[in-house]
């Protein structure tokens, strides 16, 4: 018999699965009230609001599995999971439709104020003139992330006249002209838009992505929506261009505290919310809850999962085999993620030597897991990596070609975009680790970790010494550095390593060396 907690509120149809099946004892409560039978459950089922920590984690040894009824993980220590050996699922696109058609319903109600007149109409007033709106037919709509929910919202917004901008890293051009959009950067999209909504999910890359700042660039009056995440959009940054009148309007279905009872944010006229509705349908919540009680069902009695998060389907002696190749692939994908500046439509992965005696197929989706990372969120891994891959519209292959490299295994990558192409090559030396060997035909030697910078310039005395002298005005202890080049006075690349992240000031100095061509910090 499995036990299976169920702490957030769930439509009761989606659960039907898991209540009719006969191995199953159901628990419907809050993590806090079972305290003293945290370790009895097999699973545990989440909204947004159960905070799934390592501290909660250890509280369940005989947890198997979390299954987050809706899509963004943000509430889980995925890390934590992973390391107890807990499967995380989710339910992708079970409350995409909702959470599109809430953010309709803000946008419509924050240009025609109607929130505020249905206050005033309840207080007996009848004051036409006070809520004179604003259209959305022939306004500019920009959306920033164009993932499963901006992309329902695009097709809504067509449909109401409005031209969409869409600002998405990952986004391919041919994916954009199939669905009517027209691509931007984001500086551009702050500068034209009308009406801005985001979303993404919750990443260091986006949080903040709207601040006191960026928010300085878009047109007076403009109007702002998060029905993603809360701090997506600063909400200190919003609080300032609310005080001087800067946005018209803001539409807030999520806070960066919820619920966010201190906000100074709910004192302003013009700020409309709801409290984190998006998914609150009774659709949506039949879809996610039957999505996860099924996939719960099936891990327990020992099926694969389709929407695994976190771990790979590999048996633990091959794992340990793949392990090596595993970290090196998705440094390799991760750093050429961060280096390639434009949206990518191709990865080819080349594999020679030792390694080709390996399932090479779980390397290559290690490596676009590594390169989705920073564009994507969390949930991508080893298990999805493809699927998304595909989504996005980019296409993969791996081939085995003669070992002719010089190392006993070898791993090749070229990614393509549009107007550009990088390539890595890396290997792994056992005892002494995983090794870049090679970056756009340069050869070079780097430990692919840490706070790195990439450089390119031109083969100059002095070139080396003035990067020096400026990273140590600026404090940095360079902790590693390798060089490379390939005809004296022509093109090379430095490759420094540092204790910590760089600042933009000494990036912005190091930019003005002459001889410098180009400059890239990775984090890995
Ligand atoms: N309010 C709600 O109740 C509710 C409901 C569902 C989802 N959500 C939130 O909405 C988010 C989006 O959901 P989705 O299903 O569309 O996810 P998705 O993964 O399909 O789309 C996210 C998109 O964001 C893009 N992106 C990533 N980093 C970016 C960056 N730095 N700049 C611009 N774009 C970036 C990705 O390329 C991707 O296309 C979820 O992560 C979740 O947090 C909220
Ligand atoms: O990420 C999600 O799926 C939404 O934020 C919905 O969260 P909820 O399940 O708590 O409504």
């Amino acid at each position: 018999m499995f036990r299976i907690l169920v702490s957030d509120k769930m439509s009761g149809d989606g659960l039907k699965p898991l209540l009719d099946a006969e191995n199953v004892e159901i628990v419907q409560q809050n993590v806090a009230d079972v305290e003293e039978q945290l370790h009895t459950f097999d699973a545990l089922l989440v909204r947004s609001a159960t905070k799934v920590t390592e501290e909660l984690l250890s509280k369940m040894s005989q947890l198997k599995i979390v299954g987050r009824a809706g899509v963004g993980v943000d509430n889980i220590d995925i890390e934590a999971a992973t390391k107890h050996g807990v499967v995380v699922i989710n339910a992708p696109n079970g409350n995409t439709i909702s959470t599109a058609e809430h953010t309709f319903a803000m946008m419509a109600s924050l240009v025609r104020h109607i929130p505020q007149a249905n206050i005033s109409v309840k207080s007996r007033e009848w004051n036409r003139s006070a809520f004179v709106g604003t259209e959305l037919y022939g306004k500019s709509l920009g959306i920033v992330g164009f993932g499963r929910i901006g992309t329902e919202i695009a097709n809504r917004a067509r449909a109401f006249g409005m031209d969409v901008l869409v600002f998405d890293p990952f986004l391919t051009k041919e994916r954009a002209i199939k669905m009517g959009v027209t691509v931007c950067t984001l500086d551009e999209l702050l500068q034209t838009a009308d009406i801005i909504t985001v979303h993404t999910p919750l990443t260091k890359e986006t949080k903040g992505i709207l601040n006191k700042e960026t928010i300085a660039k878009t047109k007076k009056g403009i109007y702002l929506l998060n029905c993603a995440r809360g701090g997506i959009i600063d909400e200190e940054g919003l609080i300032y261009h609310l005080e001087n009148g800067h946005i018209a309007g803001v539409a807030l279905d999520v806070f960066e505290v919820e619920p966010p009872q201190s906000s100074k944010l709910l004192d302003f006229e013009q700020v409309i919310t709801t409290p984190h509705l998006g998914a609150s349908t009774k659709e949506a919540q039949l879809n996610v809850a039957a999505q996860v009680s099924e996939e719960v069902l099936l891990f327990l009695d020992g099926n694969p999962v389709t929407s695994s998060i976190n771990l790979p389907t590999l048996s633990k002696e091959v794992y340990e085999k793949i392990q090596p190749f595993h970290l090196l692939a998705k440094q390799m994908g991760n750093i050429v993620s961060q280096c390639m500046k434009e949206p990518v439509h191709d990865i080819s992965i080349d594999f020679e030597g030792s390694v080709t005696d390996l399932e090479t197929s779980y390397i290559t989706k290690s490596l676009i897991t590594g390169f989705l990372r920073p564009r994507v969120d969390s949930t991508v891994n080893e298990v999805n990596a493809g699927i998304i891959a595909q989504e996005r519209g980019i296409s993969f292959g791996e081939k085995y070609i003669p070992n002719n490299s010089g190392y006993e295994n070898c791993i090749t990558v070229k990614v393509s975009g549009d107007h550009s192409a990088f390539e890595i090559k890396g290997t792994y030396v056992p005892h002494y680790g995983q090794r870049i060997v090679a970056l756009n035909g340069f050869d070079i030697d780097f430990y692919p970790v840490g706070h790195l910078l990439y450089i390119q310039h031109t083969d100059k005395p002095g070139v080396i010494g003035r990067v020096g002298q400026i990273l140590g005005e600026h404090g940095l202890n360079i902790a590693t550095m390798q060089v490379g080049r390939k005809n004296k006075g022509g093109e090379a690349i430095m490759m420094l390593s540092f204790d910590k992240q760089l600042e933009q000031a000494s990036l912005n100095e190091l930019k003005n060396i002459q001889d410098i061509v180009s400059i890239h910090t990775i984090e890995l």
